[in-house]
This record gives structure tokens, sequence and C-alpha cells, in this order.
């Protein structure tokens, strides 16, 4: 099958607290300017994926899971998902460090939505802990977890995954 440029990406994501929506934004942009349609939007905002050729979705994760809506997205759209180009991201704020046990409780993150779809794209990024704003259950969960605030987004990866995704996706290179 032949990918036009006009044809429409979507990149949905979860977001608490708005950090996972930046990197959803950051992600669309990037994909724009290589040429595609984006539409980026909240899991709870899609109706449809059927019009997109391919789907980008992603959530932070609470307590080693994906928030529920965002399961819900691949539960709700299996079928259509399963039959278009598929990359997932996570976002953590676990992953400012690089450990091994860190990035397989990050893989882990996905394992109820592998139930459900299969990516062929995987992405783990760093998050952000702003106490500002934070419900205080969430607060007490951070603190208890001994977590310092920070912004430990790491731009430079979310721009270089999100420019390789269509040629992975497609297996073309958009036209110049
Ligand atoms: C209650 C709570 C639980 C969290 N659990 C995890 C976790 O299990 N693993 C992790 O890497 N980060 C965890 N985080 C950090 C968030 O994933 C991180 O702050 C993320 O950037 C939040 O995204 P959001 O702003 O889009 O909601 C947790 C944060 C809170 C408040």
């Amino acid at each position: 099958m032949e990918w036009s440029m006009t044809e429409r990406i979507l990149v949905a994501y979860a977001s608490r607290y708005g950090s996972t929506e930046e990197i959803a934004r950051v992600i669309a942009d990037e994909i724009r300017a290589l040429g595609y349609e984006v539409d980026c939007m909240n899991v709870m905002e899609v109706e449809d994926v059927r019009p997109y050729a391919a789907v980008v979705a992603g959530s932070p994760i609470y307590m080693g899971k994906w928030l529920p809506e965002a399961v819900d997205l691949a539960k709700q759209f299996r079928i259509a998902l399963n039959e278009r180009p598929l990359a997932v991201f996570a976002v953590g704020y676990s992953m400012k460090e690089e450990d091994d046990l860190i990035r397989k409780s990050a893989r882990a993150s996905m394992n109820e939505l592998r139930m459900y779809v299969h990516a062929q794209v995987e992405g783990f990024f760093a998050g952000k802990f702003d106490p500002d704003g934070m419900s205080t259950s969430d607060l007490q969960i951070m603190k208890m977890a001994g977590a310092a605030p920070g912004d430990a987004r790491d731009w430079t990866a979310v721009r270089n995954w999100a420019r390789a995704l269509p040629s992975v996706l497609f297996t073309l290179e958009p036209e110049e």
C-alpha cells in the first residue's frame, strides 16, 4: 500500500498534570514538520481512529501502569488500531535515571495495553514532577517514593524519536 503525504496521523495522549500532553504536542509538531497532517488530542476526545493512516498513543506511568483512559483507547479501538501502524510511548519520572530495572518496569507499564494491541514502536521518556497543583494524595505518594521535584524531560530524545516515526511506521521516507 502506498501512503500519501496528505494522510493524517493521530497523536493521542493521556495526561494528569500536562507533562505528557506537552511531550505529545512536541511529537505532533515534529511529525507535522516532516510534511504530514497531524491531529493531537486527549485519548478521551478520540471518536474514531479509522480516518488515520497511523496512530501514536502515549500515557504517563502511575503506580507502574498506563492511565486507564489510555488503555481504554486501545481496548475500544483494538481492531482498527491493529489494522494500522501504531507507535506507543510511556512517560515516567523514574526514567530520569538509566537502569535495567527501571527500563523493565517502564516496559511492564504497557502489559495491559499489549493484551489489546500490537505496537510497531515503543518509546520511553522521562517525565516531570511539579508539586504545584498536584493533588495531596499524589504528592504524598511522590514524597513517600523519595522523589525530588524536577523536569527530567529530554526534548532532544523526544524529537529524535518522533522524527524517525514515519519512516519506521510506513517504511517509506517522506518526500522532500
Ligand atoms: C501518584 C504518582 C505515581 C507515579 N508513579 C510512577 C511510576 O510508577 N513510574 C514512573 O516512572 N513515574 C511515576 N510517576 C511520575 C509520573 O509518571 C510523571 O510525573 C509524569 O511526567 C506525569 O505525567 P502527566 O503530567 O502527564 O500526568 C508517578 C507520579 C505520581 C504523582
